[in-house]
């Protein structure tokens, strides 16, 4: 019995029907041969042969399944419904299909598919197919363009395996600069957690990757480390907030190891961001640079300190006088600066030889050391020559000139304390010898003063000749109405060209 059903009901059912067709055929499943009717025509989609046999359109079906195995992707664009009677509904579609093979000339063009369905008893079947689809390439006997798709395949076999030699090569290449070079990469999130970071950690700090993925960014620092890459957020933080894009940023920090040692890196990061221009992580690279920080501080070392007794230079003694002058100037404090000249140095020298006199000289200065607070400065000037540089003295210009005299009393009475210095050569037994010896201390009070450095070092010095002329063992502050040094020029004190 034939059922008449409404027409909005029959094209619900045909177009399940014909998607149930398209998921079948693309799913290269036979059971589509069971929708056809035994009264079947169609074209073929290469060319334009009827065919009127429902056995020889099975055949061709079969064909076409063993001839593309493997399940195509349709890719519906349009489809419509047309009654063509009650019992006769037309499907038309539009599609692309992309056959499993890459890059197939199929998936360019557009197939058309007339499937027309009648019903039949009870079932709707599929009476007439019409494909049509431009298969100008299609050769004798085939469903599809196959010899062309099989060419174009070798072609395509051939690139992927050109490009995998290539990416095979550039893998090599990344795992020297990840795991053979010394630089390590690494990626972060927003939030500073470690997302990724090279093998080449492992030889940097001696952690595998997994022991610091989804750890936070401070933990590869020691404490120094932590306050310099904050530094540098804070930074990152304020360029943002003004709307500046601060690109790569780089600086130095101290890493810890897994062994608890400390190695120094140079970082460069750079922030990663989505198409808003929102941070979305960090990516960078860390290089280790220890010995060059070494020789860096041993440059510094040399530049501004003086080998024997470690204290600061001349150079750095000048570059301090001009901070201190600049300090008096802001705070309108008083700073004092003390020439203290060893007396009867020489002596020493000539009975025991210069190396005792160089323990001498380290004892001197460390006993400098301590007659002085922290912020104050102690350099050597040369020879058995040392300043004393006092800051932030008080305002009140007599009580700045006490509070230097105090010190500089100590310090003559500290310097005046024996000394037991080992005269033993190397490989020899102990030898000490006592040794007894004073210093003649020259003072000068300054407030920012209009003279400058060298005037206040001359100043100093004169001081420190009055002290000598006295008898040595002696302390003088410098008197603006001092009479006149009696310094030869060449034997004037100061910076010079420094
Ligand atoms: N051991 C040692 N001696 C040094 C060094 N630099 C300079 N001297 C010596 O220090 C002495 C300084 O000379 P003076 O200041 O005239 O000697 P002084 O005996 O202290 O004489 P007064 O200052 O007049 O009391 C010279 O003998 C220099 O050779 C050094 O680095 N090591």
């Amino acid at each position: 019995m034939t059922s008449v059903t409404r027409p909005a009901d029959r094209h619900d059912k045909i177009r399940a029907l014909f998607d149930e067709y398209i998921e079948l055929y693309a799913a290269r499943d036979d059971r589509l041969t069971a929708l056809f009717s035994e009264d079947f025509s169609g074209y073929t989609g290469g060319g334009s042969v009827l065919v009127k046999d429902r056995d020889e359109w099975v055949k061709i079906t079969r064909q076409d399944f063993a001839e593309v195995p493997g399940r195509l992707r349709i890719d519906m664009r349009d489809i419509a419904l047309q009654d063509l009677s009650e019992h006769v509904v037309a499907v038309t579609a539009f599609f692309h299909i992309h056959l499993p093979v890459p890059e197939h000339v199929l998936s360019r063009e557009m197939a058309r598919l007339v499937l027309i369905f009648r019903l039949e008893g009870e079932a709707w079947k599929i009476v007439h197919s019409g494909i049509s689809i431009p298969y100008h390439l299609v050769q004798d006997g085939e469903v599809y363009p196959l010899h062309e798709l099989q060419e174009r395949n070798r072609t395509l076999e051939a690139l992927v395996e050109e490009r995998t030699r290539a990416l095979n090569e550039r893998e090599v290449f990344y795992r020297l600069l990840t795991e053979d070079a010394l630089d390590v990469l690494w990626r972060a999130d927003s939030e500073l957690r470690i997302t990724y970071i090279s093998p080449s950690d492992e030889r940097f700090r001696g952690f595998k990757a997994e022991e610091v993925v989804g750890h936070h960014v401070f933990e590869l620092f020691n404490e120094e480390g932590v306050a310099i890459v904050s530094e540098a957020w804070r930074r990152r933080l304020e360029a943002e907030r003004e709307g500046r894009d601060l690109g790569f940023v780089s600086f130095d920090a101290p890493h810890l190891c897994k062994d608890g040692s400390v190695i120094w890196g140079e970082v460069f990061s750079k922030a990663v961001r989505d198409e808003s221009g929102k941070i979305t992580g960090f990516h960078g690279i860390t290089r280790e640079i220890t010995r060059r920080k070494q020789m860096q501080e041993q440059i510094q070392q040399l530049a501004f300190y003086d080998t024997l007794t470690h204290l600061p230079n001349r150079r750095l003694l000048s570059d301090r006088l001009l901070h201190a002058l600049a300090a008096s100037k802001r705070s309108g404090r008083h700073g004092a600066l003390m020439f203290v000249d060893l007396d009867n140095f020489k002596p020493l020298n000539d009975r025991y030889g210069h190396f005792v006199g160089d323990l001498l000289l380290i004892e001197v200065a460390d006993r400098l050391k301590r007659c002085v607070r922290e912020m104050d400065t102690v350099a050597r000037f040369g020879g058995d020559e040392f300043v004393v540089m006092l800051g932030e003295l008080v305002k009140d210009h007599e009580e700045s000139i006490a509070q230097a005299a105090a010190v500089a009393e100590k310090i003559r009475l500290r310097l005046a304390d024996d000394y037991q210095l080992n005269a033993a050569r190397e490989g020899e037994v102990e030898n000490i010898v006592t040794h007894h010896c004073s210093a003649s201390v020259g003072v000068f009070v300054f407030l920012d003063h209009e003279a400058g450095a060298d005037e206040i070092l001359k100043c100093a010095d004169i001081a420190m000749y009055q002290a000598k002329a006295a008898g040595r063992n002696t302390v003088r502050i410098y008197a603006a109405d001092a009479p006149p040094a009696n310094l030869p020029g060449d034997q004037a004190p100061g910076f010079g060209a420094l």
